[in-house]
């Protein structure tokens, strides 16, 4: 998908929510464990019942990884049936990667070619030639860490290295990059107080933004100093949309919370 349909649709949908498919065998309910893949039963009614208030879903792949075998499979199904059956919608792995050339190469093989996601985050520890071969990808786009949501983010990101915090040096490096069209960045919606300078460097590029809902960031603070002309933002909420109900109502219980976030999004889009 080309970074112009994704804004068409969150433009048409008034939504530029993205749902995280964190699915935990120990939060889901417990009648879908009866069925052949709990997993991709869970993800299906969530997607069936949310798909017109979001415009992407974020599996993270540590929560099918973690199950093996049947858990790719689980994973592998969820994509082809978004793939199908909502095609308008964007698709992130977030599978956090990065290795040397040949190593990255592959895992962009796997996550853009075997599965067919539209984009996979990376990490920027490695390097130019780490995420490159990510970037070579026609119309996909590679996610990269740059402030992460988490405490331990200020261990390093925000610390100073030849003058200038790093997580603002991997922005403005990352621009000199081959096909760096192709990138968007991962930004903690806990850190809403970083978007103004983050701005600054990148004003046109998308940004992933976890950590509202659960890890309690705030949706009106990110828009304030995140968003650009062409809106910018994914806000992603996992556990806060697909765990909202552990009963036989869990998939209208997600749809409830993501349509009171996808409505605070309308209004923010017609201010
Ligand atoms: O900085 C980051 C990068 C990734 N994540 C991931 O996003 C979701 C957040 O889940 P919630 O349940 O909405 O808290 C999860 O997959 C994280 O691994 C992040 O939180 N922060």
């Amino acid at each position: 998908m080309t970074t112009n349909q994704l804004v068409q649709e969150i433009n048409k949908k008034k939504s530029f929510l993205c749902i995280g498919l964190d699915v935990d065998l120990n939060k889901i309910p417990q009648h879908l464990l009866k069925e052949e893949d709990p997993i991709f039963a869970f993800n299906k009614a969530i997607i069936d019942a949310t798909h017109y208030l979001c415009v992407a879903y974020k599996p993270n792949t540590a929560f099918y990884e973690a199950y093996g075998l049947k858990g790719w499979k689980a994973l592998e199904k969820t994509i082809n049936y978004l793939n199908e059956k909502y095609p308008e919608i964007f698709t992130i792995a977030d599978a956090k990667r990065g290795d040397i050339g040949n190593t990255s190469t592959m895992y962009a093989k796997a996550f853009f070619e075997d599965l067919a996601f539209d984009s996979v985050t990376v990490a920027p520890y490695m390097g130019k030639d780490s995420v490159e071969p990510f970037l070579a990808f026609e119309d996909k786009h590679t996610i990269m860490l740059a402030l992460t949501s988490n405490a331990g983010a200020f261990d390093f990101q925000t610390k100073t290295v030849e003058g200038k915090e790093l997580y603002k040096q991997v922005l403005e490096t990352s621009k000199t990059w081959e096909n760096s069209e192709n990138l968007m960045y991962v930004v903690g919606a806990t850190k809403a107080e970083y978007f103004a300078d983050i701005r600054q460097i990148i004003p046109d590029s998308f940004l992933l933004v976890p950590g509202v809902g659960a890890q309690g960031g705030n949706l009106q603070d990110v828009c304030k100093y995140g968003m650009n002309d062409s809106v910018g933002l994914l806000i992603n909420s996992s556990r806060g949309i697909i765990y909202a109900s552990s009963q036989e109502d869990f998939a209208q219980a997600a749809a409830n919370k993501a349509e009171e976030l996808q409505k605070e999004m309308a209004l923010i889009l017609n201010q």
